[in-house]
């Protein structure tokens, strides 16, 4: 099983992170607090009452998961490719394989990264609903401290099974999305490149940013789902599973509630994802 694929996609997968957070942040709180006018109220508010650090919120956890979750999608992902094709990921580059073995290889990444990226995925959009200001000496304190404590407390207050809240509803999130997301990647790069030759570095950076926005676009309204489920159990749970929240949100808000956060869903996606798999094939390739 080579492994520099997963090297790579642990070092890939940390640029786009950096990149895209603040990002993140912003479409998190609009998919699940109802205080926001908008993208840019947002933006002030967050910026006003928090400063530039109130947009990283939540980053440190996701900044060592996103590693490991990136690397486990991109490793599982080429080495399922490479099992259904017998085509290293070098061939690969200048001779596509079917879009059906991208897309099973995508779709199994993505079931497989679910199982480390749920905790995680738990404890940075509980982190990043905080919108409490800095904690000022004797100000309120905020309900988690840090991404350890949030873990222990929702360990302590939620049980084991609490850390893995909202997880089926992320596996029905990116088992799919994730399959497109590399289909529209290899596909892009194919017929951008001239025959028998590796893609540039320019077409890499678009199919990358495509398949990105492919992905997120077709995610969000899970995404949405996927965020509500786990705020849920904060409180009181107030939905009794994926189908329910679905139900509830769509009763409530309307079809317009499923395609929250898809502009900035989209706008992150692009750059995010151009930069991984830029990282991913300059990596790959001086490791060649
Ligand atoms: C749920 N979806 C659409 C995806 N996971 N898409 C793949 C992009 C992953 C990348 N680390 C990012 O955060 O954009």
């Amino acid at each position: 099983m080579p492994v520099e694929e997963f090297v790579a996609g642990w070092i890939s997968g940390a640029l786009g992170l950096v990149l895209g957070h603040p990002f993140d942040t912003v479409k998190v709180r609009l998919q699940t607090q109802s205080t926001y006018r908008g993208i840019m109220d947002c933006i002030v508010k967050t910026y006003r009452h928090e400063s530039l650090l109130g947009f990283f919120k939540g980053m440190s956890f996701p900044l060592v998961s996103i590693a490991v979750v990136n690397s486990v999608l991109f490793g599982v992902y080429s080495n399922v490719l490479l099992a259904l094709t017998a085509m290293s990921h070098q061939e690969r580059r200048t001779q596509l394989p079917s879009y059906t073995h991208v897309f099973i290889a995508g779709c199994t990444g993505g079931v497989i990264q679910t199982f480390f990226l749920a905790p995680f995925d738990l404890i940075k959009v509980r982190l990043q609903n905080q919108t409490e200001p800095r904690v000022q000496p004797g100000g309120p304190q905020p309900r988690y401290r840090g991404p350890v404590h949030c873990a222990a407390t929702i360990f302590r207050e939620e049980g084991p099974r609490g850390l893995f809240r909202g997880a089926w509803a992320l596996m029905l999130r990116d088992t799919p999305t994730l399959g497109l997301y590399f289909v529209t990647y290899e596909g892009f790069c194919h017929q951008n490149t001239p025959h028998g030759q590796n893609p540039s570095s320019a077409t890499v950076l678009v199919a990358g940013g495509f398949a990105g926005i492919a992905s997120w676009v077709a995610a969000t309204p899970l995404d949405v789902i996927k965020s509500r489920m786990q705020m849920d159990g904060l409180r009181r749970r107030e939905y009794q599973g994926v189908l329910d929240c679905v139900v509830s949100s769509f009763r409530q808000e309307g079809l317009r509630v499923f395609f929250r956060g898809l502009t900035i869903n989209s706008a992150r996606g692009f750059p995010v994802n151009a930069v991984t798999f830029l990282s991913y094939e300059y990596l790959l390739h001086s490791w060649g």
